[in-house]
Formats: C-alpha cells, structure tokens, sequence
C-alpha cells in the first residue's frame, strides 16, 4: 500500500517538474604552459607507480650506509639510495621512526589548512595542488629540531631558519595530488625570496605514511617516480651550482588513488650553504 502511494507521489511531481534542459559541461581545457605538456608523461609515470627497474641497467645508482663524516651519523649511518643521477636524486630509507611519523602528523593534524602555491607576489589555492598542510617550527618539539639536525648531517646543509624553512607538513586524501611543478622560484617576485635567503636549493622530502594506491613522486623529465615508502626521505638539488634552477626537477605528487598520504618538506635555502655547497660555473653542474 505504502509503496504504491510512494509511486504515485513521484509520478506526480515527475509530470509536473518542468523538463531540465540539457545541461552542458564544461570542457576542461588544460592551459597551454610548458609544464603542462608534459601532462602525459606525469600520468604515465603516476600509472607505473615506481616500478621503473633502471637501477639494473646503471652501476653508478648505488645502495650504501652514509655518514658523510658526521659524528652522528658515525653512531647511526643512513641507508643511502641513488635513484638518479642527472637530476640527482637520493633516497633514505628509514630516515624517520615510526615513533617520529606519528608525532610529526599529530602535532601537525589541528593546524592543517588547504595547501596553497606562490601565484606572482601573492600565494593562492589553486586546483593543481589539492591537499591540506601545516608549518612546524622546530621549536614545537624535540622531535621537529632533531630532524633539523639528522636533515643537515645528511646533507651537510644548513636546515634551520632563516637558511631553511620551516617543516611543511602535507595531508593527501583520495584524489589529492599536485601536478608538475618547480620547488624553486622561477621569478624574482616570488613570495619565496620574502626572507632574504635567495632560492630553494634543495629538497628533503620525508614520506610520513605509505598509501595502499597511487600517490608515487613523479619526476617527469628523469623518467621516474618514487613509490611512498613509508619513513623514506626524498633529496634532490633544485639549483645548478651556477644557481639557475634546474629544468629536469620538474616533480609531481601523483593522485592518491587509495589511502591517505603524508609527507614532510624541507626546503633548504641557498644562503648560508656557500662552504657547504660551492658555486661553479658550469650550467650542467
Ligand atoms: O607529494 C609528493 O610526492 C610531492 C610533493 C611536492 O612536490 C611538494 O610538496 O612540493
Ligand atoms: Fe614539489
């Protein structure tokens, strides 16, 4: 009884709703900027998740413990990957805990807010970077100032401010993904040179959690993307030492298909690192 009442209702407002006109959807057209034609490489390499196997092909990308000469790294040496070599491109496995994962995603949970990018002077949000992030100071916790101190021995890098920014934490729900892009500013104006430190030389990446799909790191031009392995840091060089950015670090943040991804940035500055890092004068460099 109840249902066949149910029907007629609908029947009735079905009749008496004017027809809806088609609809029609908008095409979304991709800009034409250089970054973007490379749109399909970056979905191809985001298909293929990491699985690229050059490691066979190269004897230069290595595996090895590295103390680069620190004291602290002596007691406890990184397990150091060289996944690439031009751009270079380093992988750390185990650079975090478990412990510090946890504790770097929990102080960093109640400040998350929707990621933005520098746009000209200003910072905007924008739909080719969606995720929510946070800024932890390194004074927030014992754990955010040792990984200051474990980023600079590995790198033998400045990695506090003003030479380094603070740690950018990053959240990825399902979907969440930023599309090719530079870590270095590519103008003059940008937000980035606020602090009087000049460029982004570098970027220590640490992933926080794995993601059940998707979600790899895509280097467009060098072939390749890094699977999220969990507690692993990312480092590659954003600068030639002549102090131009380089071109071949175009990187993406691959949609994450299934799970939620975190990770942690570190950009380091190019002030301060001028004994660390000398400049030549070779573009290639
Ligand atoms: O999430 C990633 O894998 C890359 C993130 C990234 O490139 C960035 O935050 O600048
Ligand atoms: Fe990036």
């Amino acid at each position: 009884m109840r249902l066949a009442l149910n029907v007629a209702k609908y029947e009735k407002i079905l009749d008496e709703t004017p027809a809806r006109e088609a609809v029609e959807e908008p095409t979304l057209l991709r800009p034409n900027v250089t970054h973007l034609r490379t749109r399909d490489l970056y979905e191809g390499l985001c298909q293929t998740m990491g699985s690229q196997t050059f490691q066979h092909k190269d004897p230069r990308l290595t595996c090895s413990y590295h103390t680069n000469r620190s004291p602290y790294l002596i007691l406890q040496p990184l397990k150091k990957e060289v996944v690439n070599l031009a751009p270079y491109i380093l992988l750390y496995h185990d650079f975090v805990s478990d412990y510090e994962a946890e504790k770097i995603k929990e102080l960093a949970a109640p400040w998350l807010q929707r990621s933005v990018v520098a746009s000209g002077v200003q910072q905007a949000k924008v739909e080719y970077r969606i995720s929510k992030s946070a800024w932890l100071k390194d004074t927030a916790d014992p754990v955010i100032g040792n990984l200051d101190v474990r980023i600079a021995a590995a790198t033998g890098l400045q990695a506090k401010a003003p030479y380094a920014e603070y740690l950018q934490v990053v959240n990825y729900g399902i979907g969440g993904h930023y599309e090719p892009h530079f870590d270095h500013a590519t103008s003059r104006k940008s937000p980035l040179y606020r602090t009087n430190t000049g460029n982004r030389i570098a970027t220590f990446m640490i992933y926080l959690s794995s993601v059940d799909l998707g979600g790899s790191t895509a280097f467009v031009y060098a072939n390749i993307s890094t699977p999220v392995v969990k507690n692993a840091a990312v480092f590659w060089w954003n600068l030639h030492r002549n102090g131009e950015g380089n071109e071949d670090t175009l990187h993406a943040g691959c949609p994450v298909l299934v799970g939620s991804k975190w990770v942690a940035n570190k950009w380091i500055h190019e002030y301060g690192q001028e004994f660390n890092r000398p400049c030549g004068v070779n573009p290639g460099d």
